[in-house]
């Protein structure tokens, strides 16, 4: 079966400095990765490679067997990204946010409509949909970008500290979204600082250090987080 990610040699320079080095990393379909490192591993920077925010420097990625630079824009239909910025537009309501996300992947008006009252009543926005997201509150703001994220049903989630910024009821709407029968076969790649919810929520732990992976395993390998941190503190830092 093809891999929902497939990444050789992947290497990203900025200006002198190497940040990332020659990473290889195959995600199987339906897996769900999380990513842990210390400040400045790269982490940020791996994720933005493989939705097609910035280029590499070397190396290629493949997401769903589209390559990253040859096909940039069906690997974009294949990734919803969640991080810390919400890409929204002020001046837009909750409803045309959505609506301008959808064209852009191509949704068919009809399906659409009924894809975002769908999505914004599992967000918990449905009374807001016309109001402008400049009034929005942080958490308003992050429960659409969790709509918009999961707008188009990509099969790859991209998730950069999700956590950031969500108030508790976001969390909760946003892990039962992940755990929704929609999402459950979906590939999901977490970066996070929260090792108690990222191990929690993963099935396999990948640690990123100055640009290298340094750790690469099944969750099942530990009896619980505590021997996580045990065994695996030392490459965190
Ligand atoms: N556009 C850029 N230009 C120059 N340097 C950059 C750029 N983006 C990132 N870097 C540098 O690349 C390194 C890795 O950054 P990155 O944000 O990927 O790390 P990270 O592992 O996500 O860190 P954190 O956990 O702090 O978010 C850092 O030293 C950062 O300063």
């Amino acid at each position: 079966m093809e891999n929902a990610v497939s990444i050789r040699e992947l290497s990203k320079v900025f200006g002198k400095t190497p940040v990332l080095k020659a990473l290889d990393l195959d995600l199987k379909k339906g897996e769900f990765a999380v990513i842990f490192g210390p400040n400045g591993a790269g982490k940020t920077t791996l994720l933005k490679l493989i939705s097609t925010l910035i280029e590499p420097t070397g190396g290629s990625v493949f997401v769903s067997g589209f390559n990253i630079t040859e096909e940039p824009e069906k690997v974009r239909k294949e990734i919803g990204m969640l991080s810390h910025d919400s890409y929204l537009y002020g001046d837009l309501t909750a409803k045309e946010n959505l609506h301008f996300f959808g064209k852009m992947y191509g949704i068919d008006d009809h399906e659409l409509e009924k894809r975002i009252l769908q999505l914004l009543n599992e967000v918990g926005l449905v009374t807001k949909a016309d109001e402008r997201i400049s009034t929005f509150s942080r958490g308003m703001k992050q429960r659409l970008s969790i709509a918009r994220a999961l707008l188009h049903r990509p099969s790859l989630l991209l998730l950069d500290e999700p956590y950031t910024g969500l108030d508790p009821g976001a969390a909760l709407v946003f892990e039962n979204l992940l755990k929704s029968p929609e999402f459950q076969g979906s590939t999901k790649l977490m970066v996070s600082h929260d090792l108690e919810r990222g191990f929690a929520l993963c099935d396999r732990v990948l640690i990123l250090n100055k640009g290298k992976f340094v750790y690469d395993g099944f969750k099942e390998n530990f009896s619980g987080l505590q021997e996580f941190r045990d065994k695996c503190s030392s490459m965190l830092a």
